[in-house]
């Protein structure tokens, strides 16, 4: 089943519109690391046509980012794509992505359609350098836990020396403690994780792809601050995108899915 959703991925991947904006190959086709990206990688991830443009699985969008998901392997980077896109968990036996992977989705935010990209990363330390030919042209990043698993929280601060060195400078980042349905195996407290976040400026929430807790909310306030970017009327105020998180989680009594 996961193999399936995998493959079917991919074969999207190869006939996606906008072929200059889209992976010509993937990892798994026999190219790897930054000859890879090199050949794939547009010079810029936005996208801002004149007029809406049409995703490859038919629907118009007005503006397009690409966003991807980081962090330790098992952390449910793919699980929580699948949960964004499809509306499921993807149960049973961990399959660990390899190489990279991606899916599109058309949000409507604000009135405007926005088509997020989104990449989805292999969390093993042999697929890092393909990672890192994708971060320069990431327009947000996902940084992920898991919240059962120490080392993955400890992990981040490598994560982000790595962001850093790789992404453009004002790539949005935001992290996300996965997994917080497992109250009993919990190792890393919420406030643990926000204490993170605030030492190094980033928004942050935990999030469930089991549950869906926050799953929506997470993309969706990522491609609100990638939009109110490029689209920002001079008077308008910056978009405060933790804020926007706590707000719509208070709406929701906390749990939002
Ligand atoms: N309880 C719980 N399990 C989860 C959640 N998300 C993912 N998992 C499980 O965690 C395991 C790893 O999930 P993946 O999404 O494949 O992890 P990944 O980060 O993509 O891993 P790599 O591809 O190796 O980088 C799987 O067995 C999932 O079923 C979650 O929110 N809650
Ligand atoms: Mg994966």
């Amino acid at each position: 089943m996961r193999s399936v959703i995998r493959t079917m991925s991919r074969k999207k991947a190869v006939k996606g519109r906008g072929s200059s904006k889209s992976p010509k190959s993937s990892p798994s086709s026999g190219r790897t690391g930054k000859g890879l990206a090199a050949a794939a990688a547009p010079s810029s991830g936005l996208v801002y046509p004149s007029r809406p443009s049409i995703s490859n699985s038919g629907e118009f969008y007005d503006i397009a980012f690409k966003v991807m998901l980081v962090g330790d392997s098992g952390v449910g980077k793919t699980c929580l794509l699948v949960r964004f896109k499809d509306g499921a968990f993807l149960a049973g036996s961990f399959i660990s992505t390899v190489g990279i992977d991606f899916r599109n989705k058309v949000m409507s935010i604000d009135a405007v359609k926005v088509k997020l990209q989104i990449w989805d990363t292999a969390g093993q330390e042999r697929f890092r350098s393909v990672t890192h030919a994708y971060y320069r042209d990431a327009n947000a990043l996902l940084l992920l836990y898991d919240v059962t698993n120490k080392a993955s929280f400890d992990n981040i601060r490598a994560w982000l020396t790595e962001i850093h060195e790789y992404a453009q400078q004002d790539v949005v980042v935001m992290l996300l403690g996965n997994k917080a349905d497992s109250t009993h195996d919990r190792a890393v407290k919420r406030e643990e994780g926000e204490k993170l976040a605030k030492e190094f400026g980033v928004p942050f929430m935990e999030t469930s792809a089991k549950s869906g807790l926050n799953v929506e909310l997470a993309f969706t306030a990522v491609a609100k601050e990638l939009k109110h970017r490029t689209m920002k009327e001079p008077d308008e105020p910056k978009f405060q995108l933790q804020e926007y998180v706590n707000k719509e989680m208070r709406t929701a009594g906390c749990c939002r899915s």
